[in-house]
């Protein structure tokens, strides 16, 4: 048979040429191919999302330890009939947390050879059926290095096997004893279980504030083999203070005083807060019952936001200078043209000619704190972190990521917002901000950095979305004026066909694409529900965030996509490790399934598939080029035939 020949563009041969390098004989090339149409006809990998974390350090490493429940399903499918509800539990608190366990059960000499190899053996079971969906390679790639040899030998031997593997592999049992590296090898195995378990992960915004230990949320992320971050408002807040704006700073510092976290930007970032609180006692009274601290944080906070509003006219946010309408002598302010009362009259450094100025003490303290947030190593490096692997949005296999919304007209119809006057909608408004945030960090200009407060702040802020009432929720009585305004997005999202058009803007044309995004605590003691729009939307903060947890009646979602479609896991309040390993107290989680897939999804459907068809063609085309004569081969030197 006569192959007819292809014809390639200069710009095609350069391609092929470059893809020789790396495929430099037709040997290299189809197995190269061979094995990307295997790749591309197994099983999509798993993804795992998740939203508002808000600091929750404990609750969000437990849930990633126990793959958001999904390690207990596995071993219940295995064990159910072979083991009790008790010894399946300590399996799963032995694949959770390995070390800790181990080291209590040689507290408790337990950990004999007979408890190692029926161990070994029911984790090699579990690893073996997270392993069934990825390619050998892939697995073998997820291996702790040292172990890798071993692990693979041992996931691949098969019962029914001959004598002699079933000898061999007992051997290689026997051999990990004796070295004593079975602590280090039981472990390698829990962590090969725990990554095969969860392909990817996505973190739809809002790790900090509220909660305690976001910093430690973020070392874990930077540990994580696979994950993409939308940014949430809160998080923006602290890129933007390690970016040097004051504004950022200061509502950073609020919602940390309110929420007694301090710990985090003393001990987690090395910030001092100590000028600030000494200055806070020496300057407010106690006698209002509020903390001086509060008091004092209050009035920076609205003078160096009153100062970046008068700086941008363009933000329209006129209306919410408000600090030049108190009466403190009668404790009121002025709002609307209606006088409220007050909770406090404490405002000692507020000049009446000057209101938004701040007092030469305010402003020595402030630049000492920017300072310390520019130069604390760690911050900036989850700072650089949030940049690496976070943006305003993602669009993933069908879905569109962001934390809030994207901003629209009453109407429905994108709405156009002014950024350094050129107006932008949509998809582009979302870029254009994406931009703004990296340049901020980059280039530290004013008006960048005071852009990073209004997406705080801002009713045209994709992230945040209202008007943000902090002064009124602080110090008016009249709780009428805390109601903070939201852009029309977060009444249209209830609408399939508004969500379908917003999944359109952003080239999401598949009837099975959703938006899943975060920031609005889904109230499920109130009846409502994460699935909206006709399952059009779906919002995942289920309050990981203790204070939140009153209203959302859980503890946190964990939205799960695999080959066979969506479910949610609507996860129960956590206690701690401790009781963990004590009582094996996992984590309960409900699970409902929200989607089916028509048909298995096979990673050549997904967005990594398209590109490896695309990869597929280009190296057969290589494989014709080399056939033709059009691309040299390259043999190694050693196969260059000798004649
Ligand atoms: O993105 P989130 O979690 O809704 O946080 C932003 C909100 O937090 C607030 O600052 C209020 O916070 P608190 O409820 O913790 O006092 C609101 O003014 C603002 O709308
Ligand atoms: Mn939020």
């Amino acid at each position: 048979m006569s192959e007819s020949i292809a014809s390639y563009t200069p710009e095609r041969l350069r391609y092929l040429e470059l893809l020789a390098k790396e495929y430099p004989t037709q040997a290299a090339t189809f197995t190269e191919i061979i094995n990307l149409q295997a790749i591309v006809n197994l099983p999509k990998g798993t993804e795992h999302f998740m939203s508002d974390l808000h600091g929750e350090y404990e609750a969000f490493y437990h849930i990633l330890n126990n793959c958001s429940g999904v390690i207990r399903e596995k071993v219940d499918l295995l064990f159910s009939q072979t083991l009790t509800g008790q010894e399946r539990a300590n399996v799963l608190t032995l694949i959770y947390y390995p070390k800790e366990k181990m080291d209590m059960l040689v507290r408790e000499h337990k950990l004999t050879d007979a408890w190692a190899r029926t161990n070994l053996d029911i984790l090699l079971q579990v690893a073996k059926l997270l392993s069934s969906k990825y390619s050998r390679s892939r697995v073998r790639k997820a291996m702790a290095p040292v172990f890798r040899f071993v692990i693979d030998e041992l996931l691949h031997a098969q019962p029914e096997e001959d004598k002699n593997r079933h000898a061999y592999h007992t051997k290689i049992v026997d051999s990990i004893l004796e070295t004593g590296s079975i602590r280090e090898f039981i472990t390698a195995l829990a962590a090969l279980i725990k990554r095969l378990a969860v392909d990817h992960l996505h973190i739809i915004g809002d790790i900090y504030d509220r909660g305690p230990h976001a910093d430690k949320i973020m070392d874990t992320l930077m540990q994580h083999h696979s994950l993409d971050i939308q940014w949430g408002n809160h998080d923006i807040l602290w890129m933007g203070a390690a970016a040097g704006s004051l504004a950022c700073t200061a509502n950073v510092l609020r919602n940390n005083i309110r929420y007694h976290n301090l710990e985090i930007l003393e001990s987690g970032y090395g910030i001092s807060l100590r000028s600030f609180a000494l200055f806070a006692l020496r300057t407010y009274t106690q006698d209002d019952g509020i903390d001086p601290m509060v008091k004092a944080i209050n009035v920076v906070l609205s003078k160096l936001e009153g100062q970046a509003i008068m700086r941008h006219p363009e933000y329209g946010m006129a209306d919410r200078l408000l600090f030049h309408t108190i009466n403190r002598e009668q404790g009121t302010i002025l709002l609307g043209g209606k006088t409220y009362a007050l909770t406090t009259r404490d405002f000692p450094t507020v000049d009446p000619q000057d209101p938004y100025a701040l007092s030469a003490e305010e402003e020595k303290i402030m630049t000492q704190i920017q300072t310390a947030f520019l130069e604390s190593e760690r911050l900036q490096q989850h700072v650089r972190f949030f940049y690496s692997h976070g943006a305003m949005y993602c669009s993933y296999n069908n879905n569109l990521l962001f934390h809030g919304g994207i901003p629209l007209q009453e109407d429905g119809s994108f709405k156009e917002v002014m950024i350094q006057g050129k107006a932008y909608h949509g998809k582009a408004l979302m870029e254009r901000v994406d931009r703004l945030v990296r340049q901020a960090y980059q280039q530290r200009d004013p008006d960048s950095l005071d852009y990073m407060w209004y997406l705080w702040v801002g009713i045209d802020s994709p992230v945040s979305g209202r008007t943000v009432k902090t002064f009124e929720r602080s110090y008016i009585v009249d709780e009428t004026t805390w109601k903070e305004p939201q852009n029309a997005y977060y009444r249209l999202n209830r609408d399939k066909r508004e969500c379908i058009k917003i999944l359109h803007e952003f080239g999401i044309d598949s009837p099975q694409g959703h938006i899943i995004n975060g920031h609005t605590p889904v109230k499920v003691k109130k009846g409502e529900s994460p699935i909206r729009a006709e399952g059009k939307e779906i919002c995942i903060d289920g309050g990981f965030c203790k204070a939140y947890q009153g209203s959302t009646g859980i503890a946190g979602y964990t939205l799960i996509f695999n080959s066979h479609g969506i479910r949610i896991k609507s996860h129960y309040p956590f206690k701690n490790v401790a009781q963990v390993l004590q009582h094996n107290a996992d984590i309960e989680s409900d699970s409902a399934q929200i989607e089916w897939e028509p048909k298995r999804l096979m990673i050549g459907d997904t967005d990594e598939g398209k590109k490896l068809w695309q990869m597929i063609e280009a190296l057969k085309d290589l494989l014709q080029a080399y056939r033709q004569g059009s691309v040299q081969e390259k043999m190694p030197a050693a196969e260059t035939p000798d004649f």
